[in-house]
């Protein structure tokens, strides 16, 4: 199985899409590992899309309302970060913004004058620490090799840090089976009482909303893309009505059912 995440080598990403492939290609943007996914160039992709402290990768959450792939797998893995460099004495920490983040009480704390620098992922990160005795990198332990001195690790502001991963594959391969579903909703529309119409198809048929998310559309403002996760499979009646329902809604705009999929946990 030939799989595109985000690179280079060592990413959480990494990690994870090594649980579903073992030929695994690497981008540094999460639009391109869609993009992969959709032209057909790759059987699967995995993308980041939700970190329990930092929230939604919405680069994710914004390259799959508009590009056609299907879901067909999540992956959740636990998410402990370490603090490596060269040596104790450095200016700059580069990793992945929601690395960064997860981080931020702990380098408030500990590295109250560092510089913080966003890179592609926590690897690039590990990269620019190996290029440059100034900088320390955030990212997974096994990432510091021989070259680099882990500083601290655990140093994520909650133990139980943990990202979600979807398993991407060409929209052939959309699956009713699995018990939780992922939908894209553009209304394209507004009016009281809207999200409320939109959540009741579920409510009435007692499915679970695990998760709903709302993105700019990017065509005005005030103008809402909705990200909504159940845990139920479109094999499901209940599911395929309150589909049906939601589509009736949305008349003037648009309902895509991304697939039904079961979860994984991998640890490592
Ligand atoms: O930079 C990486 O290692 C990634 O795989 C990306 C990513 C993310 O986008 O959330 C994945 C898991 C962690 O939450 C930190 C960074």
């Amino acid at each position: 199985m030939r799989a595109l995440t985000l690179g280079p080598e060592g990413t959480y990403s990494h990690r994870a899409t090594r649980a579903v492939a073992d030929d695994i290609d690497f981008t540094e943007s999460v639009t391109g590992i869609v993009d992969g996914v959709a032209s057909g160039e790759y059987e699967r992709g995995v993308v980041p899309i939700e970190n329990s402290i930092e929230g939604s990768v919405t680069e994710s959450l914004d390259a799959l309302a508009d590009r056609n792939v299907a879901v067909v797998q999540e992956i959740i893995t636990p998410i402990r970060h370490a603090l490596m460099a060269q040596h104790g004495e450095f200016d700059l920490v580069a990793s992945h913004a929601q690395a960064l983040a997860q981080c931020r009480a702990y380098l408030d704390a500990e590295y109250p004058n560092a510089t913080m620098e966003a890179v592609a992922s926590t690897a690039r990160g590990v990269e620019r620490a190996r290029e440059d005795d100034r900088v320390a990198a955030i990212g997974h332990p096994d990432t510091a090799g021989d070259d680099l001195r882990v500083l601290a690790e655990d140093i994520q502001d909650r133990t139980s840090n943990a990202t979600r991963f979807l398993v991407l594959a060409p929209e052939s391969e959309r699956s009713e089976a699995g018990g939780k579903t992922s939908l894209v909703v553009y209304p394209n529309t507004n009016y009281p009482g809207l999200l409320l119409e939109m959540l009741e198809p579920f409510a009435d048929r007692d499915i679970n909303l695990s998760r709903v998310e709302s993105r700019p559309s990017g065509e005005r403002l005030g103008d809402y893309v909705f990200h909504l996760d159940f845990a139920a499979g479109m094999y499901e009646e209940r599911a395929k009505e309150a589909v049906a329902e939601l589509e009736q809604l949305g008349e003037e705009g648009w309902v895509r059912v991304l697939g039904s999929y079961d979860s994984k946990t991998v640890l490592y």
